[in-house]
């Protein structure tokens, strides 16, 4: 049912690429810079990961992506077509291509329309075929026969993610980003729409961004993970090199903070204990993580380190990266 537009590329294709990727918002006579200089890719098939803790960013770089609205400067491509500019019909046709799945799902949903209209509506403005809307609810696990006259209020929270779900897989989409979407459900349940992503995944080869501030929930979705501190990126690694291998000072300290996890981080590791992160209206200079690093030194507050390969796959941007297994 979905990936349909992407019949000219393969597994492993690029997908989306995304350079530069700058979003600022006003505060005051300053900006917030939510998201500065992000650049990324992903393929055909892949689920990328996003990490990091809350205002670091992740939500203002998904929206970018889906132009919701566009990114203050940089560039989107979504299989080689630039995103960024498209005004009008142009826009609204390249939106069909790109879903997002929200983290809180009962108030994504619009509570007086029925379940069948709610995943009924894509379809409808692009003239699709409606026995869409069957398939889309039986591939999240619901009876249409017993769920599509009943409206969102009637249902838990996980039932409402999975038809968000069924709303984005509606329209065939190229690109899913999914937006925390099992934060705010039970943690049974969370498992549930974790193996549903990926059952989805399988089936239709679907391309998901999955962006959390949990680690632990996102290591094992993601082919690859991004760490994002502060609008910036620290570390890019496949899922489990990552969780063993992890280089970056931040991605140290967030991996130890998973509560369910084994990880310590060794004591000259840990981070000062005014651990906040600073304000995204005035950054640090250098380094962003370097008020919290253990590691900072006089370089780190007057150079900007930039993503470079550490190993195969496995980028980072520090001047000090820790190359011992956690
Ligand atoms: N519309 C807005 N106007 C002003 N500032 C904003 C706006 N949206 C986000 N921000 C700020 O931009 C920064 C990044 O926010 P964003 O929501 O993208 O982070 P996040 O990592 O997704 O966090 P969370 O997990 O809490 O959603 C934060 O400092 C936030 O306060």
């Amino acid at each position: 049912m979905a990936g349909s537009g992407t019949a000219h590329l393969r597994d492993g294709d690029e997908l989306l690429r995304v350079q530069d990727l700058t979003v600022t918002f006003p505060a005051g006579r300053r900006r917030v810079q939510a998201v500065s200089g992000v650049s990324f890719d992903v393929a055909v098939g892949e689920t990328l990961g996003i990490v990091g803790e809350s205002g670091c960013g992740k939500s203002s770089a998904a929206r970018a992506i889906m132009q919701l609205p566009p990114p203050t400067s940089g560039s989107v491509r979504l299989a080689g077509l630039e995103l960024t500019g498209l005004h009008g019909e142009g826009l609204r046709r390249t939106r069909r291509r790109l879903q997002m799945i929200f983290q809180d799902p009962i108030s994504s949903l619009n509570p007086r329309r029925r379940v069948r209209d709610i995943v009924a509506e894509g379809p409808r403005i692009w003239g699709a075929d409606a026995s869409r809307v069957d398939e889309a609810l039986h591939a999240v696990g619901l009876d249409p026969s017993t769920t599509a006259a009943r409206r969102p209020h009637e249902f838990s929270g996980g039932q409402c993610q999975r038809i968000s779900i069924a709303r984005a897989l509606a329209l065939e989409p190229e690109l899913i980003i999914c937006d925390e979407p099992v934060s705010a459900l039970d943690v049974s349940v969370q498992a549930q729409i974790l193996n549903l992503l990926e059952d989805l995944k399988a089936r239709y080869g679907l391309t998901l961004v999955f962006i959390a501030h949990d680690l632990a929930v996102i290591k094992n979705i993601s082919d690859r993970v991004l760490v994002m501190y502060l609008g910036k990126t620290c570390e890019l690694a496949p899922g489990e090199d990552l969780v063993a291998r992890p280089a970056h000072p931040y991605t140290r300290t967030l991996l130890s903070s998973v509560p369910r996890g084994p990880l310590r981080l060794p004591p000259e590791e840990e981070p000062p204990e005014s651990g906040e992160p600073p304000s995204p209206i005035s950054p640090p200079t250098g380094c962003r993580f370097r008020t919290r690093c253990p590691r900072a030194d006089g370089r780190c507050a007057t150079e900007e380190p930039q993503m470079r390969p550490l190993a195969p796959g496995h980028w980072i941007a520090c001047h000090h990266p820790t190359e011992t297994p956690l």
